[in-house]
């Protein structure tokens, strides 16, 4: 395996955890925390043009923090390569969890449900559409919270996300109509679609649109038309119509999904968008961290604060979320 000199002593690359088209992920150790991390490892000679995308995720990851959102820790640039030191979502993909039970019942999809609509409503309130949602990409972390991955396609329309977007992108089987028909569409609705297909993937345990033909695929996306399966509850059935709107102006959107009674169903609170850190422990973190590299409290806070998403970052973020899993905080002298 290459070995990269610029991550020696900071980090140690371990297996492959998943490899796309210009794209490998590897698991890794943060060696000053000792934590687990996702490693995507990019070659910038097969990037080709695709390194303007690349920016581009990188820019909107570092805007993004949101318990639902898989984090970027740091992002180090070298001559040939560009890493992206994510977290590390040890669940693995929803996709296998839905095939391991074949269907979830519906508490179980409203649980994960409530998750996903809490992560795209806060990148739709930043102005990013994700355009690839899927449960490939969706993952898990230790407690079965759902971490949305894979930026990639996302999109943030110049002047807002009230503006229509052209570049038809992700997977077909969770491609809206206007999108399959290379229409313009809004980033948003294309994303309420998907979030349809993947509703009733995880109730259903099947696609409610299939088939091994491209064409007929897209006739059957454009017909609206899937099978309602008996065991579904009529109050799901109702949802899942919303969502899967052939007219994009008749689509349930994001904020009326935040409070509909399928979601709230059983549970008091409409489902939140934003969701805070405390305080308190970025004080703590601060502290161990200028004690461990010997400098002021106030001097680590003025580097933290310019969020260089270095190995610093990564160190402060790691060490966040120790805290919030109520680890215990050490930093280990690095070798
Ligand atoms: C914002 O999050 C992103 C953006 C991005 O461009 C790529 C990724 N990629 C990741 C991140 C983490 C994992 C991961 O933890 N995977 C995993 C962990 C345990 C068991 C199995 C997989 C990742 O996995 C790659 C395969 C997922 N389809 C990709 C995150």
């Amino acid at each position: 395996m290459v070995k990269f000199l610029e991550l020696k002593g900071f980090y140690e690359l371990e297996r492959t955890i998943g490899c796309g088209g210009f794209a490998k992920v590897k698991l890794a150790t943060h060696l000053a925390t000792g934590e687990k991390v996702a490693v995507k490892i990019m070659d910038k000679a097969l990037l080709g043009a695709d390194l303007a995308r690349v920016k581009l995720e990188i820019s909107a990851l570092k805007s993004l923090s949101h318990e639902n959102i898989c984090k970027l820790y740091e992002v180090i640039e070298i001559e040939t390569h560009i890493f992206l030191v994510m977290e590390y979502c040890s669940g693995g993909e929803l996709f296998d969890h839905i095939v391991e039970k074949n269907r979830l019942t519906e508490s179980e999809s409203r649980m994960f449900f409530r998750q996903i609509v809490s992560a795209v409503a806060y990148l739709h309130t930043l102005g990013y559409a994700h355009r690839d949602l899927k449960p490939e990409n969706i993952l898990l972390d230790r407690h079965q919270n759902l971490k949305l991955i894979d930026f990639g396609l996302c999109a943030k329309p110049e002047g807002g996300m009230a503006n229509p977007l052209y570049t038809s992108c992700g997977s077909p089987t969770y491609a809206a109509p206007e999108l399959v028909q290379g229409k313009q569409y809004l980033g948003t609705e294309v994303d309420v679609w998907a979030m349809g297909v993947l509703l009733y993937t995880l109730l259903a345990g099947a696609l409610p649109f299939d088939d091994v033909n491209i064409d007929s695929l897209y006739k059957k996306i454009l017909s609206g038309k899937y099978e309602e399966p008996p065991f579904m509850s009529l109050e799901s059935l109702r949802l899942i119509r919303c969502m899967l709107q052939v007219d994009p102006t008749k689509r349930i959107t994001i904020k009326e999904l935040l409070s509909h009674p399928w979601l709230t169903l059983g549970v008091l609170e409409p489902v939140q968008i934003m969701l805070q850190n405390s305080k308190m422990y970025q004080r703590e973190c601060i502290g161990i961290m200028a004690t461990h590299y010997n400098v002021e409290n106030r001097t680590m806070w003025q580097h933290l604060k310019k969020w260089k998403y270095d190995y610093h970052t990564a160190t402060y973020l790691l060490l966040v979320s120790k805290k919030k899993r109520g680890s215990g905080l050490k930093l280990y002298s690095l070798s």
